[in-house]
């Protein structure tokens, strides 16, 4: 078993309030991501749970007991963190060892886990070398298989692969996923980086400013956000907000544009809205149910794909488009919109107020 429960934690350091009343439910064997900018409060939650942080306010609890006051030691975490902190004059399988050694477990014991986690890792031909001799992903590596060697009741991961190159990323976080998979053990993972959670995430907690801001799986809250700031936090390139306003079936945009209205949403007349549109919810060729004029500001191309920036009055929409595309700045352009797919939000709030009308 390895549930973590966090209840209205609240920690301040000086006039900065880290965490506003983070409350977090992760359930036993999950992949649980929280995802943030710099500054939200994920590092504060983590060594919250894990009993680094003297708390002003809330509660921790593990496998359903409250641990609020349990010293560190004796809460049964593993911490990742984006440094290895290996020791270096240790060879590979002396660090991976070390945990076990402290426990003082048997050299036959010890030889057996570090011989399962390795293999898991694909560190086997490692283990004799220091860390000096390793690439840093292969450090990475050996710091994981450190971590989970313990078999502790939960880990806890502090931005991992941060320090590691962009491909290696992408490798350890289909790693990751798949040793998460075979030990079925409970991960709480923080990370600023919206495609690190959504690829591995079961439940994303998505954190700004000390609060959580969504809970739920990452389709969720890429389909659904709850608010302006997780609809523009979560997807890339970010999503698109206008201003505009509902007038009958029609919204209006500030930029004077108009759009059929949604059937689902029950907006009031006049109401400040933002419409969001997500770049493949757009196109400039004919697709979608409606459209907007505007004119072509630059094409960035991505391999792939092409995100076509369109100016609609002083507002730039994002557009996913075929990586053929071409055009001259300036050229006009009719961005059509599957409005079915598209949010509102309130202006004055920042709340979704489509849900309850989809
Ligand atoms: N020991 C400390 N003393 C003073 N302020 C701190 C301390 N630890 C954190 N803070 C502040 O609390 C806020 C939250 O910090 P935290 O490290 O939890 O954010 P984070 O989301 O993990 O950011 P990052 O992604 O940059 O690591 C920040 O404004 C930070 O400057």
């Amino acid at each position: 078993m390895g549930t973590v429960a966090v209840h209205g934690l609240c920690k301040s350091f000086g006039k900065v309030q880290a965490l506003d009343g983070v409350t977090l439910d992760v359930p036993d064997g999950s992949f649980f991501v929280v995802l943030g900018p710099s500054g939200a409060g994920k590092t504060t939650t983590l060594r919250a749970i894990a009993g680094l942080e003297k708390l002003d306010a809330g509660s921790v609890h593990l496998n359903g007991r409250d641990a609020t006051g349990d010293a560190p030691a004796t809460r049964d975490l593993a911490m990742v963190f984006q440094s290895y902190a290996l020791y270096p004059r240790h060879t590979a399988y002396e660090n991976i060892a070390s945990p076990l050694r402290a426990r003082r477990c048997s050299p036959s014991e010890i030889a057996a886990a570090v011989k399962q986690m390795s293999s898991l890792l694909h560190i086997e031909r490692l283990l004799q070398r220091r860390p000096a001799q390793l690439s840093g992903g292969e450090m990475q590596r050996v710091a994981l298989a450190r971590a989970l060697v313990r078999r502790p009741r939960a880990f806890l991961m502090d931005e991992p692969l941060t320090n590691l190159d962009l491909k290696l990323r992408v490798e350890m976080r289909t790693e990751l996923t798949r040793i998460h998979r075979s030990l079925g053990a409970t991960f709480v993972y923080v990370t600023n980086d919206q495609v690190e959670a959504l690829s591995m995430a079961d439940q994303v907690a998505v954190l700004k400013e000390g609060k959580v801001q969504q809970v739920g799986t990452p389709t969720e809250v890429y389909e659904r956000p709850a608010n302006q700031w997780v609809a523009g936090f979560v997807g890339s390139p970010p999503i698109s907000l206008l201003a505009c306003h509902a007038e009958g079936d029609r919204l209006v945009g500030a930029e004077g544009w108009t759009l059929p209205r949604p059937r689902w949403t029950t907006a009031e007349d006049g109401r400040a809205l933002l419409l969001g549109l997500r770049a493949e919810d757009l196109s400039v060729e004919q697709r979608g149910n409606a459209s907007l004029s505007g004119e072509l500001y630059g094409l960035e191309p991505l391999g792939d794909r092409t995100v076509v920036d369109v100016r609609v009055g002083t507002e730039i929409l994002k557009v996913k488009a075929r990586p053929t595309v071409t055009g001259t700045p300036g050229e006009r352009l009719l961005v059509t919109v599957d409005l079915d797919r598209a949010h509102l939000f309130d202006a004055g709030t920042g709340l979704s107020l489509a849900e309850a009308g989809r």
